[in-house]
């Protein structure tokens, strides 16, 4: 099972320009059947939050639509980041999807954690749905938004309902990267599963720039691809999900647990 991530640079309140940087990504690299392709965090839109509601998708289905044409041309799975979705009224929900080989859609989840440090609560109203796992070949796996990444307790549960797999679709401030690297890799070892971590760069109109460094970890908490922090690229690293069962063999943290010691768990 192998992951892909596309790591490129999101223009901000251009869905356009942003579709065509995926469909020339799609084309430009050698995909097999069944791969997995991750986008970043609010990839259609960036942080344009004044008029996010303009650039709002109702209820998915465009955005979806192309994902889904995407997904059955190449024949592989999408992680499709997250977009900004209008569900209700005009409530804004940072919206992430996942769409299977044959163009199905499998799983949603909208960013329960808002994150105040750019400005997102004054903008966007967070999920009222914890994150659950999903399906992929057979196996459960699991996917949150940037900002999520600071809630162990959310990763935990992911595990413990047997995700082998959790993605992070992220638009990571790089004034944070070692905050990015260092968690997404305590995630991995703390919950001995593999980490897929998604992120944009490149300067916004506003100055905030984001951290690339899009990444893969395994179970043990080593880097198995990672991307630089200023450029587009294609992040690729194949999953061993037998060397999860080995990890855990070895370390056996999951059996060594106790439950009834922690307070507010
Ligand atoms: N888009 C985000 O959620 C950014 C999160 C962030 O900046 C942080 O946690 O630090």
């Amino acid at each position: 099972m192998r992951t892909v991530i596309f790591q490129f640079e999101v223009t901000e309140a251009d869905y356009d320009e942003n579709l065509g940087k995926v469909q020339e990504l799609f084309k430009r690299t050698d995909l097999k059947e069944d791969d997995i392709v991750v986008l970043p965090e609010m990839w259609t839109s960036g942080y344009a939050l004044e008029s996010i509601e303009d650039l709002a998708f109702r209820n998915l289905e465009n955005v979806k639509e192309e994902m889904a044409k995407l997904a059955k041309e190449y024949k592989v799975n999408i992680v499709a980041g997250s977009v900004p979705n209008i569900k209700v009224g005009s409530d804004v929900l940072n919206t992430s999807f996942v769409i299977d080989k044959d163009g199905a859609h499998v799983y949603e989840y909208s960013k329960i954690h808002l994150v105040p440090m750019l400005n997102e609560p004054d903008f966007l109203k967070g999920g009222d749905a914890a994150a659950d796992t999903f399906e992929i070949f057979g196996n459960k796996a699991g996917l949150v938004i940037c900002y999520d990444l600071r809630f162990p307790e959310l990763f935990r549960d992911l595990a413990l309902d047997e995700a082998k797999v959790i993605f992070v679709v992220a638009e990571w401030p790089a004034e944070r990267t070692e905050h990015w690297l260092t968690l997404l890799k305590a995630r991995a070892i703390e919950n001995q599963c593999y980490i897929v971590g998604s992120n944009t760069f490149g300067t916004q109109p506003n100055g905030a720039t984001f951290a690339g460094n899009s990444i893969i970890i395994n179970p043990f908490g080593e880097v198995l691809a990672q991307g630089s922090e200023g450029r587009e690229e294609v992040v690729s690293a194949d999953i061993d999900l037998d060397y999860i069962t080995r990890v855990r063999e070895d370390i056996p943290i999951f059996k060594s647990r106790r439950r009834d010691m922690y307070k507010f768990l």
